[in-house]
């Protein structure tokens, strides 16, 4: 179900509209295949806010980051939606979801009805809530929407994105607190000393087991062209580190067509 859009434009980071009435403003609701990470291919229903505290020039999502348009529906309506589905997994996604008081509230709700959640996250903040499985995605400095691959300006928010991209105590408290998958956007090998460097980082930090398979490696690429060009290098740098690779399903399937 793509939601229509009643505030065109509107930069809802920052904002506590959300916070004052808990209502979410929700981008899509849909049923799919998971397409990425440990539990790809387990049919799910994904539910996308809308907004977001970084600007990754790559966003796939552009439409919950960049350019947000979203309705606001009450927690109580979307476990209804979620509820028409006959479906055991729910992958709550952006945009940010944990930007979101009321993403707290959606997934308590949700794990009392028995779901398993799944919460796909770029790893800045730490939710007070039940999730089974934290799919934290961070973002590394390849992710950085500098002038020349701004989408949709000159680089205006390349500076509060690398501010804010990673937070290595934040992160060591998410694997601490959840069972997590680490999955990278890589972009070409150029990326691997930093993760090299963060996984050295995160395991001294954190007091929880970083093993090198929660360690994911995803290709960048938001159509099937795009990912024809980087799958491959991608695979064989997972091989030659020691991680995992992770295929982008829906992708291959669909091309990424919205509600997919
Ligand atoms: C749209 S994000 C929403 C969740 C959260 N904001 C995050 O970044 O993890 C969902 C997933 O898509 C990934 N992603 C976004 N754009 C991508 C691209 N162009 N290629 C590969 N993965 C991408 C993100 O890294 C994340 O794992
Ligand atoms: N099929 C499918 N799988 C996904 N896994 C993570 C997604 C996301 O956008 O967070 C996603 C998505 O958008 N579609
Ligand atoms: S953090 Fe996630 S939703 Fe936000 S801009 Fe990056 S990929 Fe898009
Ligand atoms: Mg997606």
């Amino acid at each position: 179900m793509p939601v229509a859009n009643d505030t065109p434009g509107v930069d809802i980071e920052g904002t506590d509209a959300d916070a004052e009435t808990g209502d979410l403003p929700i981008n899509e609701l849909f049923q799919s295949l998971q397409g990425e990470g440990r539990l790809a291919g387990v049919p799910s229903v994904f539910v996308r806010t809308s907004g977001c505290n970084l600007r990754c020039w790559f966003c796939d999502s552009y439409h919950t980051s960049w350019e947000p348009t979203h309705d606001w529906f009450t927690v109580g309506d979307v476990v209804a939606a979620i509820d028409e589905y006959d479906a055991d997994h729910v992958v709550l996604t952006g945009g940010e979801p944990l930007i979101h008081d009321s993403s707290e509230t959606l997934l308590a709700r949700l794990a009392d009805r028995g779901y398993h959640t799944t919460v796909e996250t770029n790893g800045t903040v730490v939710p007070d809530a039940p999730i089974d499985l934290a799919s934290v995605s961070p973002k590394l400095a390849s992710s950085t929407p500098t002038a020349d691959r701004d989408p949709d300006g000159d680089g205006e928010w390349a500076d509060r994105h690398e501010d804010r991209r990673l937070d290595v105590p934040t992160l060591a408290e998410l694997v601490e607190s959840y069972d997590t998958q680490l999955k990278f956007v890589v972009t070409g090998r150029e990326d691997m000393a930093e993760i090299e460097r963060l996984i050295d980082r995160l395991r001294d930090a954190a007091s929880a087991r970083v093993d090198d398979d929660d360690v994911l490696l995803m290709p960048e690429g938001q159509t099937r062209d795009q990912l024809e060009s980087t799958r491959e290098t991608v695979a064989d740098l997972a091989l030659e580190y020691g991680y995992r690779y992770t295929p982008r399903l829906h992708v291959d399937l669909w091309n990424d067509a919205p509600g997919t």
